[in-house]
């Protein structure tokens, strides 16, 4: 092989790996501060309605009833917790912004015209809050995922990973962690608010919207 070829092939296979080095970055940029901060506004969003986190406890203990692991085989047989973790996500609304996206054509919106190069940010938030889909869309909710029955409610306009080619390419996993983490954090620990004082649900804007800090009494369950 020339000199000529073999630089050739080094070219390629670097071009290669500097592909992998962003497409990891990528993932663990996007797949870790999602998760950890849906998860807060869990406990937040707990402790400012204690009801709901007291319909939370009563299908735990009446599913669960012991401190053993939860797993994905217990999921179906806990539909408020399903219900709550995604009105968690509803109302936390983690991307405001989703990202950028360039139009690869000419489009027409509602008498809209965008040409093609156009950048564009879609607003996941408008449909999370629309009032028609989530009536009382700022207030916490879970019960809006469930039908009279108290059995699952699908309801197109949850669309937290958004939606189309480029939607969340971690959804699934995602949806696994905050299910593990919150069903088995919940079962484990009875959570109640320090002195009495409610942590705070605004959010701090950025890519990802942030918690408040704030305090919290954790107490064993079993
Ligand atoms: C609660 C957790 C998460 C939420 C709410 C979330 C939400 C989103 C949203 C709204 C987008 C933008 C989609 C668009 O622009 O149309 C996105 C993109 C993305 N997410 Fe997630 N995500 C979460 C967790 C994760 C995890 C765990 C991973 C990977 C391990 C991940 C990887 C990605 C990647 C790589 C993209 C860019 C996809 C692309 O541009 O083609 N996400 N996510």
């Amino acid at each position: 092989m020339s000199l000529c070829n073999i630089i050739k092939v080094w070219l390629k296979n670097k071009q290669i790996y500097f592909q992998l080095i962003n497409a990891l970055y990528d993932i663990f940029i996007a797949g870790q501060e999602t998760t950890a901060n849906t998860i807060i506004f869990s406990v937040i969003y707990a402790l400012n309605y204690p009801e709901k986190l007291k319909k939370l406890y009563h299908e735990l203990d009446k599913v669960i009833g012991s401190d053993r692991r939860i797993t994905l085989a217990d999921r179906n047989s806990l539909p408020y917790c399903n219900a709550f973790i995604y009105e968690v996500q509803r109302l936390v609304n983690l991307l405001p912004q989703n990202l950028p996206h360039k139009l690869t054509k000419d489009v027409e919106i509602r008498g809209y015209k965008i040409p093609k190069n156009t950048v564009i940010l879609p607003q996941v938030s408008s449909v999370l809050y629309d009032e028609k889909a989530f009536p009382n869309p700022e207030t916490f909710i879970p019960e809006r995922f469930l039908d009279s029955e108290g059995q699952p409610k699908r309801i197109d306009e949850f669309i937290p990973f958004s939606l189309g080619k480029r939607q969340c390419l971690g959804e699934s996993l995602a949806k696994m962690e905050l299910y593990l983490i919150i069903a088995n954090f919940f079962n484990q620990y009875k959570l109640e608010s320090e002195n009495g004082s409610l942590p705070s649900m605004k959010k701090v804007p950025g890519v990802t919207v942030q918690p408040h800090p704030f305090k919290c009494s954790l107490k064993k369950r079993y």
